[in-house]
């Protein structure tokens, strides 16, 4: 779990949620920015929290929060949660992990040095500590005023784990948490009792996100700075052995866990491709160290997705027979849970290809849409000017219509340009990175979008389908910049940027 991508978790309670049902609230926790969600509802019966799960589950995982279950393991196997928390009455920490597996995400409870480390010994993500300060939400037992900021400090200080801090935490107070040591921020009443939930939570979270990256955006800038200041000799050595210290901290932290993780799973991409860059796309899947499969008969590519991870739709050379397979493909994907990543080249250049795309989009979802300034304007229904698939003209307003595509659509928005835009909808990540000789070599769009499904198809429990897009986008620029400092012609520079994704991810 990283303090970056899980910033504010809301537990749900339907009866402190003034008569809305959790389910509206966990919708509007969600547009507001939410990183996850816990079911708790300690007057539901079993059953109950079984049906509401269920539902909450489906909302969590189509927008990409983690859903976590209080209490009850069986629950949480039963409803394939992301995962269980809990508390020292609760079944022990080491059971649950046995029982849970090593993918499944575990928070302990623990307030003294001796819980903590039994927390740890026992293979917890997190530690949850409160109530911080008075509650009316929970019963406290011991300390009627809640622990407060000095204990949490002191405990913070007791492990190396995430701790996740919870009671009686609201706008006002929520900045003097996070300056105390907290990773993640629990709440209960400060949005389910909140009037609008959805405003609530947006400013919980900004302020959560203000106050802890003050020290780190500004460390950040600096060392942009510095690189761009160097000359192109000194940026050769530099960048020999460090090119993870460019990325920002909580993206490098995301490459770290993407990186273990593909090189223990290998996970398979089905692409359903156009014919000009499939052997580029196959190329770039492999060496993220993903395997590319490039099957687009129909019958096979349903069935290859049995045992796919992601999901490539590049219309890139659409016709008749190419847009069903993608739409069967498709909807076999969306009931396995496989991640899609559309690539919508050239969309508004024929009416035959905005038809196509538009029946994806209304039909499938997808993890991300990946395209150039054109295509994205045009999706969200902007004016744009294209030039066969390439995007020309001025897009003042890019980021606004992103955005707005991506909360419409609930989905992850990429935006490749000499910026690159990165956006949920509500977080954006601008990338201004890369080499020129990204634009002269054909097919480096579509190595994007494969490259993006490799991240998609790992696994990793605590980043976010955004954190994972940033850190893919960036990373993908970073090595860009690498190779164009060895190389400045196209052929080569096209072979040493395989290279550096290939050595990046040994
Ligand atoms: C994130 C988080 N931290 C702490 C708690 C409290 O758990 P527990 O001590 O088991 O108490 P109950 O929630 O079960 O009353 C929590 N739920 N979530
Ligand atoms: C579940 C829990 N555990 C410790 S305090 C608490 C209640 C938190 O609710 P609120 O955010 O409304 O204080
Ligand atoms: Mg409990």
């Amino acid at each position: 779990m990283k303090k970056s991508n899980w910033d504010l978790y809301l537990v749900t309670e339907a009866e402190l949620s003034r008569g809305r049902d959790s389910i509206e609230v966990v919708k509007a926790a969600i547009a507001g920015g939410i990183d996850a969600v816990q079911l708790r509802e300690k007057n539901m019966s079993l059953r109950e929290r079984f049906k509401l799960g269920q539902q909450l589950k489906k909302i969590c995982q189509k927008a990409g929060v983690i859903f976590i279950v209080n209490d009850r393991i069986d629950l949480a196997l039963a409803l394939e949660a992301d995962g269980v928390h809990l508390g020292q009455s609760d079944l022990p920490a080491l059971t649950a992990r046995q029982l849970l597996g090593s993918d499944q995400i575990l928070g302990i409870s623990a307030h003294t040095r001796e819980e903590i480390a039994a927390a740890e010994s026992a293979g917890a993500d997190y530690i949850g500590i409160g109530a911080i300060f008075p509650t009316k939400s929970k019963k406290l037992t011991e300390n009627n005023n809640g622990i407060g900021l000095k204990k949490l400090a002191e405990l913070k200080k007791m492990t190396q784990l995430p701790v996740v801090a919870i009671g009686g935490i609201n706008e006002s107070n929520v900045g003097s948490v996070i300056k105390a040591g907290a990773d993640t921020i629990a709440v209960i009443s400060a949005l389910t009792r909140a009037d609008d939930i959805k405003q609530a939570s947006q400013k919980l979270k900004n302020t959560i996100l203000s106050t802890s990256s003050d020290s780190s955006s500004a460390k950040f800038n600096l060392k942009e700075k510095n690189f761009k200041n160097e000359t192109k000799a000194e940026l050769a050595i530099n960048m020999q052995h460090n090119t993870l210290l460019e990325l920002p901290t909580n993206l490098a932290d995301c490459w770290q866990i993407l990186k273990n993780s593909l090189s223990k799973n290998s996970p398979l991409i089905q692409h359903l491709t156009n014919n000009v860059t499939i052997n580029d796309c196959a190329n770039v899947t492999l060496n993220w160290g993903a395997l590319p499969v490039m099957t687009s008969g129909e019958r096979d590519s349903v069935e290859m997705l049995e045992s796919a991870s992601a999901l490539v739709l590049n219309i890139g050379s659409i016709d008749k027979r190419s847009f069903k397979v993608m739409l069967k493909s498709g909807k076999k994907a969306n009931q396995l849970g496989i991640p899609i990543v559309l690539d919508p080249v050239g969309v508004g250049a024929t009416e035959y290809r905005t038809c196509a795309i538009q029946k994806l989009i209304t039909e499938l979802d997808l993890a991300i849409i990946k395209g150039n300034q054109a295509e994205i304007s045009i999706l969200a229904g902007q004016q744009a000017e294209l030039k066969g698939v390439e995007s020309i003209g001025e897009y003042q307003h890019i980021e606004e219509a992103a955005k707005k595509l991506a909360a419409q659509l609930r989905t992850i928005i990429v935006v490749s340009a000499a910026e690159d835009i990165i956006t949920d909808g509500i977080q954006v990540q601008r990338v201004k990175r890369g080499d020129q000789l990204l634009g002269q070599v054909v097919g480096t769009g579509c190595m994007l979008t494969s490259s993006l499904a490799v991240m998609m198809g790992v696994k990793v429990k605590n980043n976010s389908n955004f954190i994972k897009a940033a850190t893919l986008v960036y990373l993908y620029s970073l090595l860009a910049e690498k190779a164009a400092v060895k190389i400045d012609t196209p052929a080569k520079f096209k072979q040493e940027f395989f290279d550096q994704i290939f050595l990046c991810s040994q």
